[in-house]
């Protein structure tokens, strides 16, 4: 018997013996930067000429790691091996796969802050945010193979007098899961797990400006006990390895995360059938956000600024739930813009490694290149209230920054920036703070401030994403308590975390036996 599930909980670094343990882990990390990492094919590593080079973002000229290369035909040796290890894998014990998970989390979970120290090196995390990030990485392992132990035995459904009736779910097949960076370690490792422990094999591409962390997840699951071949790490260009194995025949299930270009790129090359194939490819494709936090005549003004603040700028704003919009009642849009902006002023920005960090460096370069254009546009379409600026002498540092009086249909209003940037417009009313707050093409997640009942009300039905919640921030789902997925262009709404989202990963099968 498992225990009840619940989520990991967050280290509290005030205390004096988790700062040293992360510092002392912070120090050994640094020492271990630099190593050659393998791929791993059915076991076997196997080391390339061509590197993926993994840079610490904080100090841009620091190696975390060089990690071996796959190419079209590495990719193709790795899709036979998933494919034959998919014959008998499939057929294991559901109890078995979901051991795996939870022997995998007490692993982690005993090495909590030396995967949080790698996370600040590798993604440019602030402690709080790696802290969260390997968290959630627990959670899932937890929380899946809870879920796989209750679907096991499929669903219960009728059957007539002369009949037997069962229900049941099969795995897919070969999984190709394609991951983003900025949950670098939660991400990569809940979509890596779904598959696995409903009994399909997987090639994981992770991104690859965070490959290292993967390599990192491997090790652990070897030590789990995951036979040889049902996870395979194969880092390697998204345009070449990623596009190759999309187009596969003998890929099954494609699970990616990032971003809406790359999204829809891989949806229309799924939709075809090629020479060979006898499936209809699934897809599952969770992307972007433009998310909006709506703020009502009459709430709580310091709640809502503090929320605003922590939801636009932690982790620097590369969330896909982090708000970029800021849609508030023309009678406190003042008072809530001047206190936001008071907040913004305070944060502290510098190298995630230092304990008081609010705000670290975005990912790299083009990031950096990228949201310094947008404030340029920002600064024609709105007033530059903070911000606007960045750093890139140590490593890619960029402001916070708020834009207020933008017209809610404007660039800076409507386009994922994907950095610490975030826009104000004011609406006349609560309806048409909704009204502007779903004129977007997203719909991931969104929250609302009202002590108004029938204005939440109206929230809750009219306010159109994924994750929707009240008086408070509009990021930090948690596993198991807040299924996370979003609507129109933020993609297929899978809910990572959730109930429904193993059954994504399989195929329902019924049997019926006359008697
Ligand atoms: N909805 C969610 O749950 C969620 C969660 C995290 C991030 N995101 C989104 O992800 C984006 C940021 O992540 P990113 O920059 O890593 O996204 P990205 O789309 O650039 O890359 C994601 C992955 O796709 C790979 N890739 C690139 N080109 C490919 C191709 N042609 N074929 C196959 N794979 C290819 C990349 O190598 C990487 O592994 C943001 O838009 C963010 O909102 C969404
Ligand atoms: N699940 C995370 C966001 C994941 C995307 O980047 C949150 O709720 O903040």
């Amino acid at each position: 018997m498992v225990t009840p599930y619940k989520h990991e909980p967050f280290t509290d670094y005030t205390v004096d013996e988790n700062r040293k343990a992360l510092e002392a882990e912070l120090k050994k990390a640094e020492k271990n930067l630099g190593k050659d990492y393998p791929l791993i094919i059915g076991g076997e590593r196997i080391t390339t000429d061509e590197k993926i080079i993994s840079y610490n973002p904080a100090k841009k000229d620091q190696v975390v790691g060089y990690v071996s290369k796959a190419n079209k035909e590495l990719a193709e040796k790795a899709m036979q091996v998933a494919d034959e290890t998919f014959q008998w894998w499939r057929k294991t014990k559901p109890e078995m796969r979901a051991d795996i998970l939870f022997r995998a989390a007490a692993i982690v979970r005993r090495r909590k802050h030396e995967f949080t120290a790698h996370l600040v090196l590798e993604g440019g995390k602030p402690w709080k945010e790696a802290d969260a990030d390997t968290a959630e990485a627990i959670d899932f392992m937890e929380y899946y193979g809870r879920q796989m132990l209750k679907l096991k035995d499929g669903v219960e459904i009728n059957s007539r007098e002369i009949e037997n009736n069962r229900y049941n779910y099969i795995p897919l097949g070969v999984t190709v899961v394609i991951s983003p960076w900025n949950f670098l370690f939660a991400i990569m490792a809940g979509t890596t797990l779904a598959p696995l422990v409903t009994g399909n094999t997987v090639l994981l591409k992770p991104a690859s400006t965070t490959p290292v962390i993967s390599y990192k997840l491997m090790e652990v699951l070897e030590e789990a006990g995951m036979p040889a071949g049902v996870v395979n790490f194969i880092p390697g260009s998204g345009a070449e390895v990623g596009d190759y194995l999309v187009d596969h025949p003998r890929t099954r299930l494609i699970s990616f995360t990032g971003s809406r270009e790359v999204g829809t790129r891989i949806f229309e090359r799924a939709g075809i059938v090629h020479e060979g194939q006898k499936w209809l490819k699934r897809t599952i494709i969770e992307m972007g956000g433009k998310d909006t936090i709506v703020v009502d005549k009459g709430s709580d003004l310091e709640l809502a600024a503090e929320s605003i603040t922590y939801s636009a700028f932690g982790f620097s704003g590369q969330k896909c739930s982090a708000c970029s919009r800021v849609i508030a009642h023309e009678d406190v849009y003042d008072d809530l813009l001047a206190r936001v902006v008071e907040l913004t002023k305070e944060i502290n920005v510098s190298d995630p490694t230092n304990h008081d960090t609010y705000m670290g460096p975005v990912i790299d370069e083009k990031a950096y290149n990228k949201i310094l254009d947008y404030a340029e546009t920002g600064k024609k379409e709105g007033k530059l209230m903070v911000g606007g600026t960045g750093d890139n002498s140590k490593g890619w540092f960029v402001n916070p920054t708020v834009f207020a009086d933008l017209e809610h249909d404007s660039t800076i209003m409507q386009e994922e920036i994907f950095g610490p940037v975030v826009g104000f417009s004011k609406a006349k009313d609560f309806d048409q703070a909704i009204e502007f707050a779903n004129n977007t093409d997203y719909g991931l997640t969104g929250a609302v401030f009202t002590n108004n009942r029938a204005n939440l009300e109206k929230a809750r039905e009219d306010f159109h994403v994924g994750n929707l919640y009240f008086n408070r921030g509009c990021t930090a789902a948690i596993v198991g308590y807040h299924p996370f997925g979003g609507f129109n262009m933020s993609g297929t709404d899978s809910k990572a975390g959730g109930p429904d989202y193993l059954v994504h990963h399989m195929q329902g099968k019924t049997t019926s036996e006359m008697l």
